[in-house]
């Protein structure tokens, strides 16, 4: 999981504050902003004790690169106790939880991968996993986007995903990759068992070679006259599928 050296607005930082307030390095924050939401957000960092710096919104646009930042922009030191996947996997496999794991075959857009971290955080996956030369890494956008998840859900960039596919399925894990054209629809498969969902890119979707390496392909129902969903919602569908197959608790 690579950490972004800015992070910028209230749930990105705030979860950061939350997490992990000792990688804070320090916040700046637009003095110019006294509403009830920024003085709550002074309260925790004063709580957390970090360091708090003045800085007009040109200077924060600076800091972030982006006029998005809330008037909240953090420095922060890279999270430390960075798990590989194999000890990840490991490590769910001594807890007895199943896994369910998000696959994103060549996402480059940093919204789209913020969406898809969010709705992983949310559906409880255990992690999200792309190829490293195929897909957006994590920056400052992504992390907003992705309203805190970026923290809290594992990213691994892979130099091989058709290998680490192969990885996943000696492991016991079922690798279903969603696909528009699909034979079978995704509330046809078992998804209670240890999972790894695979989706495609915005535009091509998933390449020959991952579509190949996938155990089953499903599609999601499409009612109306367009032909696919935006890849962070059809994540999502198929996350709270696999959630629902499971039950709602977390790690079942
Ligand atoms: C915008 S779609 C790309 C559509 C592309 N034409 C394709 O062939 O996959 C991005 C990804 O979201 C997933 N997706 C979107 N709509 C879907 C649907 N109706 N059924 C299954 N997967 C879907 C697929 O994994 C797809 O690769």
């Amino acid at each position: 999981m690579s950490a972004p050296k800015v992070l910028f607005g209230f749930h990105a930082v705030g979860v950061r504050l939350k997490t992990a307030p000792a990688s804070i390095v320090e916040i700046y924050v637009d003095p110019t902003r006294r509403d009830a939401r920024m003085k709550q957000f002074l309260n925790r960092a004063a709580e957390a004790g970090a360091r708090v710096i003045e800085a007009d919104a040109q200077r924060l646009m600076k800091l972030c690169g982006s006029a998005g930042h809330q008037g909240v922009v953090a420095r922060v030191q890279a999270l430390e106790g960075v798990r590989t996947l194999d000890e990840l996997l490991d490590d769910l496999q001594e807890q007895g939880a199943v896994p369910l794991l998000l696959v994103l075959d060549g996402v480059t857009d940093p919204h789209n991968l913020g969406a898809c971290l969010r709705v992983a955080d949310g559906a409880g996956a255990h992690a999200v996993i792309a190829p490293k030369d195929h897909a957006a890494g994590i920056n400052a956008t992504v992390a907003k986007v992705a309203s805190g998840a970026a923290e809290t859900v594992p990213y691994f960039m892979v130099t091989n995903l058709a290998r680490t596919l192969g990885e996943l399925k000696e492991r016991g894990i079922w690798v279903v990759g969603a696909s528009d054209d699909a034979e079978q629809t995704l509330y046809d498969v078992d998804l209670a068992m240890a999972t790894a969902l695979v989706l495609g890119a915005e535009g091509p979707g998933m390449r020959q070679l991952t579509r190949k390496t996938c155990d089953a392909l499903v599609r999601i129902p499409m009612m109306g006259a367009v032909e696919s969903l935006n890849v962070s919602v059809a994540s999502g569908v198929c996350l709270y599928e696999a959630r629902r197959q499971r039950g709602v608790l977390r790690g079942v």
